[in-house]
């Protein structure tokens, strides 16, 4: 048994998971997301380089990737302290922040905020997407990766001792790359080693999911501590959500908050509203998952903060979760969702 087995690693060091509380498993506090910048319709140059300011906030809203300066979460730190000290007035006890090497993971600014508002954070260990490895990293063999990710939960990440407590969010694309499959791989095996959680970002693809969890298993990974995020913008079709639950991952809707008319990504897909994912979400407690399912709102551009007319960090405690009890979720089953099945995840075995 190692020195991490039965507890939860955060910024600050090992906590018992009973002190977690409602766990948001999905957010970013500090990142850049420049790498995924998506250029404007030839019409709307003029705005997308404007300020942020009050009359361009419906434009960002439907077109948030497409504005440099609200890629870069990174400059927002006192605003987002505000709106930790607010999460923890509205219930919240721990966020996950998934922001890995590729986006500008910022770990001593994630343990300033935990000490300076209270909020447990937990850092994540490993990579975003192909677009954003180095060419060392794609050079590197899968037992190279292993090591650093593993070196990453157990002494500290980025030159500092600060410990991560999750892998990922492990960026995968549609198709998946050689690069990525080989982070996966490595993922599988630091979590052999290690019985820690993991955290997937899938492509945009409805096969995604399924692809993922299959390299994962073949290379010994422990599905049934591995979170599948971002099924708002992913799967669909209610047949095969459930063929894809079968699988046993947690299921993750993080998107809350995000309402947008062309999703500029995957042009193909309609991304859902906030009711439509409370009601995937009584469907999938209906059908049995409600020990499956985890929510975030996977905060990752400046819009998205209240400083900027936004959702913010404390939109589910205050305004999801009356909604989930109004569409037949029980008080029990919210609990199990932002308290329960966070913690028995994060939970090293
Ligand atoms: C930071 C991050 O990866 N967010 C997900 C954005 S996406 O549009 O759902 O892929």
């Amino acid at each position: 048994m190692s020195a991490l087995s039965g507890k939860v690693q955060t910024v600050l060091g090992l906590i018992e998971p009973d002190q977690l509380g409602r766990t948001m498993t999905h957010e970013h506090l500090s990142m850049t997301f420049e790498c995924c910048y998506s250029p404007p319709a030839p019409g709307d140059k003029t705005v997308s380089q404007d300020h942020i300011q009050m009359k361009n906030l419906f434009w960002l809203k439907q077109n948030p990737y497409s504005s440099h300066e609200n890629l870069l979460l990174v400059q927002e730190t006192d605003a987002v302290r505000e709106e930790l000290h607010e999460y923890r007035k509205a219930g919240g006890g721990t966020i996950v922040e998934n922001t890995t090497q590729g986006i500008a993971r910022d770990l001593p600014c994630l343990k300033q905020l935990a000490k300076d508002t209270g909020v447990h954070i937990i850092g994540g260990a490993g990579y975003y997407v192909d677009a954003t490895h180095t060419e060392a990293t794609r050079k590197m063999t899968v037992e190279k990766l292993t090591d650093i990710i593993v070196s990453e939960v157990l002494h500290g990440a980025d030159g500092t001792e600060i410990r991560c407590g999750v892998i990922g969010e492990i960026g995968c694309s549609w198709p998946i790359t050689e690069s990525e499959k080989k982070v996966l791989q490595a993922t599988a095996h630091a979590q052999t080693e290690l019985g820690c959680p993991v955290i997937i970002h899938p492509g945009r693809n409805p096969r995604a999911p399924t692809e993922i969890v299959r390299i994962l298993e073949e290379a010994g990974g422990d599905i049934s501590k591995t979170v599948m995020s971002h099924l708002d913008r992913t799967i669909f079709d209610n047949g095969e959500l459930l063929e894809f639950a079968n699988l046993g991952s947690y299921l993750e809707y993080d998107l809350f908050g995000t309402e947008m008319l062309n999703y500029v990504y995957n042009l193909e897909v309609d991304m859902p509203s906030d009711s439509q994912r409370v009601k995937t979400l009584a469907f999938l407690v209906q059908e049995g998952y409600e020990d499956n399912i985890v929510i975030a709102h996977d905060v990752h551009t400046k819009n998205r903060l209240t400083k900027y007319g936004g959702h913010g960090y404390s939109h589910i405690l205050k305004n999801i979760v009356p909604k989930m009890l109004s569409r037949g979720i029980n008080q029990t089953q919210v609990d199990k969702i932002l308290i329960d099945n966070p913690k028995r995840w994060l939970t090293f075995k």
